[in-house]
């Protein structure tokens, strides 16, 4: 694997901006990637997730701020073969095998992994004499990655790179990738899907309107929406009184049965069990869906 020894990071965005005439698609992101790290760029539609990986990958140019791959400029790491990225469609032959689309790929870079071990390596060599046009979306996923492996880059970029797969070719997509990176290479991948970046990354970056809205590991990201919800039988419910609560974010009042979002549910429950009749007192955790929608600020 080749890395650099000028710089210790991977990638490198300090103060990132890029408008499209009056459309600010990147609002200034601060990121650092080490090497070795699976990181999940995740974030709603419009984010700014594929703006900010052109970016990376040298194919556009920031508006303001830097972008450095591996210490250096991005087409730079490109052209040392740095850098390879997995996109989501396009660029296969449906008339040619697995192995015969590797090696002609392998055929046009000076210096290449060896077809056989990228095969291996993205879990298609028992498929590698198929056509393409046989293989399913999610082996395609597998030979793109293939074909991502054979300048044996530190740093793999994927755009999305599940969208339209079913669940087994997302979970054989990922361990082919995990696997991988198991030898150290960074990978950096944008997704809408919460429960992949729970799964599959090592650190969430959660983009909203083009910024960073969070940043850590899964656990990390559900513990910041660290609110709890509370639901009760309670017909008339004082929503004045629950509201002034301490801590209490939201009462939502449904026909006799209120639910709240609080901070600090302990005094909620309290409240109801002792000041109240509420009966069915229900307490639980946000789950990554609503931390997600809280802090992306797209909730009811
Ligand atoms: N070439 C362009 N010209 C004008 N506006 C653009 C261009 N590319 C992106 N945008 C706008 O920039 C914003 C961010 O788009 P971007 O594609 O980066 O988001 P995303 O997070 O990748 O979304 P998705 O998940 O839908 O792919 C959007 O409002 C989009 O419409």
């Amino acid at each position: 694997m080749t890395t650099t020894s000028t710089s210790p990071l991977a990638v490198r965005l300090a103060g990132v901006t890029k408008d499209f005439g009056p459309v600010q698609a990147v609002r200034g992101i601060d990121l650092e990637l080490h090497p070795g790290e699976i990181v999940a760029f995740l974030g709603p539609n419009g984010a700014g997730k594929t703006t900010t990986i052109d970016m990376v990958l040298g194919l556009s140019r920031p508006t303001t701020g830097t972008v450095e791959v591996l210490g250096l400029d991005p087409r730079r790491a490109i052209a040392r073969g740095l850098v390879s990225a997995v996109m989501q469609t396009g660029g296969l032959l449906k008339d040619i095998t697995v192995r015969e689309t590797v090696a002609y790929t392998a055929s046009l870079f000076a210096d290449t992994e060896p077809v056989d071990a990228v095969l291996e390596r993205a879990g298609i060599a028992g498929i590698a004499d198929r056509k393409v046009a046989k293989c399913s979306g999610g082996e395609q996923q597998r030979l793109r990655f293939a074909m991502a492996l054979l300048p044996d880059p530190a740093l793999l970029l994927l755009d999305e790179p599940t969208t339209g797969m079913d669940v087994e070719g997302r979970r054989a997509f990922w361990s082919a990738i995990r696997a991988d990176a198991g030898a150290g290479r960074t990978v950096l991948f944008a997704t809408h899907y919460l429960e992949e970046a729970d799964q599959y990354a090592d650190r969430i970056v959660l983009i909203s309107k083009g910024r960073i809205v969070a940043d850590g590991t899964g656990p990390q990201i559900r513990a910041l929406a660290s609110g709890r919800t509370i639901r009760a039988w309670l017909p008339d419910a004082d929503t004045a009184a629950i509201a002034g609560l301490g801590g209490v974010d939201h009462v939502d009042v449904r026909g006799e049965s209120v639910t709240v979002h609080a901070k600090d549910s302990d005094a909620v429950a309290r409240y109801l069990l002792t000041e109240t009749d509420a009966r069915d007192v229900e307490i639980t955790a946000m789950g990554l869906e609503e931390a997600f929608l809280s802090l992306t600020g797209e909730s009811a």
